[in-house]
């Protein structure tokens, strides 16, 4: 079953078109890798995707409610110096059903409670965003999406910049928000987490889409380094002229 299908989608940045003829379904359940080199229009994809960016023509369907979308954007996007602890970001993954002003009821504190013990936040509850480390503040905002029981999860290079230990975390957590049913699409440069997480990719380059099946990419990937053993490059190579379709797209 999909909530989520782009129909022959073309998007601008800026008066200049980026991505053309855009179609795929996204299947409930399923972890996407969204993968392009820097400027393919993956950001732009995802605002379309999240309905902040209008396309030039065709049509994004999504039966999800809006309150039940969230999007990840990348760390570097968010502003730090806005005071605003852990409790309090996490607390705001409730506004979309709950409304800004409202009290917070047991309900909410014990569903967060349980949250932050998942995600190893337990005894950061009151600190800074800006006090945190990369990994722990990606943390804080995966929980955000969790309080708010998100069903459709965009998340931009969510593991950009955080440990090895948040990196396991990070990926646990998304394969049980995927078990759960939700819509999974990650931003993805690096072919390890790839392998280990997605289900399907969607390429971007040229100003195109192709659907690819991650081991299609992962063998492409791992020829010329079986051929240049010491030049194993850990980051996804784009050079992929007759990559075959996905077969479920
Ligand atoms: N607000 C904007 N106004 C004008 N052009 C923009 C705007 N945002 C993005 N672009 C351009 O649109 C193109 C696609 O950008 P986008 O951010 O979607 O790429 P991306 O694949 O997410 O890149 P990255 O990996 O660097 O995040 C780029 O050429 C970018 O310069």
């Amino acid at each position: 079953m999909s909530r989520l299908t782009l129909e022959d989608l073309t998007l601008a940045q800026g008066g200049r078109t980026v991505l053309e003829h855009i179609s795929g379904t996204f299947e409930d359940g399923a972890i996407t890798a969204l993968v392009g080199a820097n400027g393919a229009g993956k950001s732009t994809l995802i605002q379309a995707i999240m309905g902040l960016l209008s396309p030039l023509s065709g049509q994004v369907h999504c039966s999800m409610p809006k309150e039940r979308r969230a999007w990840l954007p990348q760390q570097l996007a968010l502003d730090l110096t806005f005071p605003m602890s852990v409790e309090e970001l996490m607390l705001t993954g409730r506004w979309p059903t709950h409304g800004t002003f409202k009290r917070y009821g047991p309900d909410d504190y014990r569903h967060m409670h349980g949250v932050m013990q998942r995600l190893g936040l337990s005894g950061l509850a009151h600190r800074p965003l800006g006090e945190l480390s990369g990994g722990q503040r990606q943390r804080a905002l995966l929980g955000r999406t969790l309080m708010q029981e998100a069903e459709l999860l965009l998340l931009d290079e969510p593991f950009a910049n955080v440990d090895t230990h948040t990196v396991e975390l990070l990926c646990g957590t998304l394969r049980d928000i995927a078990n759960a049913g939700a819509t999974v699409i990650v931003v993805l440069h690096d072919m390890e987490q790839l392998a280990r997480l997605a289900d399907c990719v969607m390429l971007l380059a040229g100003g195109h889409a192709q659907w690819v099946e991650p081991e299609t990419l992962l063998e492409r990937h791992h020829a010329p380094a079986r051929r240049h053993a010491h030049a194993q490059a850990p980051f996804i190579s784009l050079n992929l002229p007759d990559v075959p379709p996905c077969s479920t797209y």
